[in-house]
């Protein structure tokens, strides 16, 4: 069990995303590509029981809400529309800290049934940072009207993850997903979604880095996936860490780092 583990920890950062600790249930959020049907999903969920504000620090609007089913409330939380969780925007931003930092104890990545492509990659991103990950393929309807047929059984073999079509704007399989989020926040069932392997020469370099960071973050965050931010350079990860984790961590991180990204020889 790491320090996240220890739910005081994890609740003053759940707090500092405006997310209420008194109520200590369990914490879902929505993400996707922006227009797939996220705040659809959100509205049908949480009915009219939901509190918009902004994110900390940012324009960016945030909708948080409550569901009940099988007799537990779970917090839903509609992240921004996003094509990457790279923090380019405030937008990806406000997403990649929401799951990195508040550590949801599962996210929903909504895709467009007619534009997987394109809407996979941020799914392979989410991946990347969590396990407790679910595809909701959504607008179905529409991948139907376009003759578009997808291998759902083939697609959760591949991705290693549940995978639930929808049609949102109807409500059809928001049962299914309500069933699937509570089967992983119970742990009835364990994803362990597919990661991506890339070139010998980056695996290795983040092989290199990856134990060490693995020993400072003590289960707070996926070291594997820091470390590819560390190798591309991203500074704006590091802002973030040091806005929502103890100074010690960030100085440890620099100082046993900064030597073995260099020699990785990968920047
Ligand atoms: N045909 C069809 N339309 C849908 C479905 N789900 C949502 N929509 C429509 O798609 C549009 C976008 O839905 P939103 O829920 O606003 O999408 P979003 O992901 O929250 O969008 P952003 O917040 O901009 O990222 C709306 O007009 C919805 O009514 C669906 O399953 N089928
Ligand atoms: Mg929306």
């Amino acid at each position: 069990m790491g320090l996240t583990s220890n739910s005081s920890g994890l609740n003053l950062l759940r707090e500092s995303f405006n997310i209420d600790s008194e109520k200590a249930n369990a914490v879902i959020a929505l993400a996707g590509n922006p227009n797939t049907g996220k705040s659809t999903i959100f509205n049908n969920l949480t009915g009219l029981k939901q509190h918009t504000g902004n994110w900390p620090g940012k324009t960016v609007t945030q909708a948080r809400g409550y569901y009940t089913h099988q007799g537990d409330e779970y917090t839903l939380v509609d992240l921004p529309g996003t094509y990457s969780l790279l923090a380019n925007s405030s937008e990806e931003q406000v997403a990649r800290d929401f799951i990195c930092f508040a550590k949801p104890d599962a996210t929903i990545v909504v895709v467009d049934a007619t534009n997987l492509e394109r809407n996979l990659n941020l799914v392979l991103q989410v991946a990347e940072l969590t396990d407790n990950i679910i595809l909701c393929l959504n607008l179905m309807d529409e991948a139907n009207r376009k003759k578009i047929k997808i291998d759902i059984e083939g697609l959760e073999k591949d991705l290693q993850m549940p995978v639930i079509p929808t049609v949102a704007r109807d409500g059809i399989g928001l049962d299914d997903l309500k069933d699937v989020i509570t089967d992983i926040v119970t742990e009835k069932i364990k994803v362990e979604p597919t990661i991506i392997q890339y070139s010998p020469k980056l695996e290795a370099a983040i092989s290199q880095i990856e134990p060490d960071l693995e020993y400072i973050l003590q289960g707070r965050m996926n070291a594997r996936w820091l470390a590819l931010r560390l190798l591309e350079g991203d500074k704006t990860i590091l802002e973030s860490m040091e806005a929502y984790y103890s100074e010690e961590i960030i100085k440890d991180i620099n100082a046993k780092l900064e030597g073995e990204v260099k020699a990785s020889g990968v920047l």
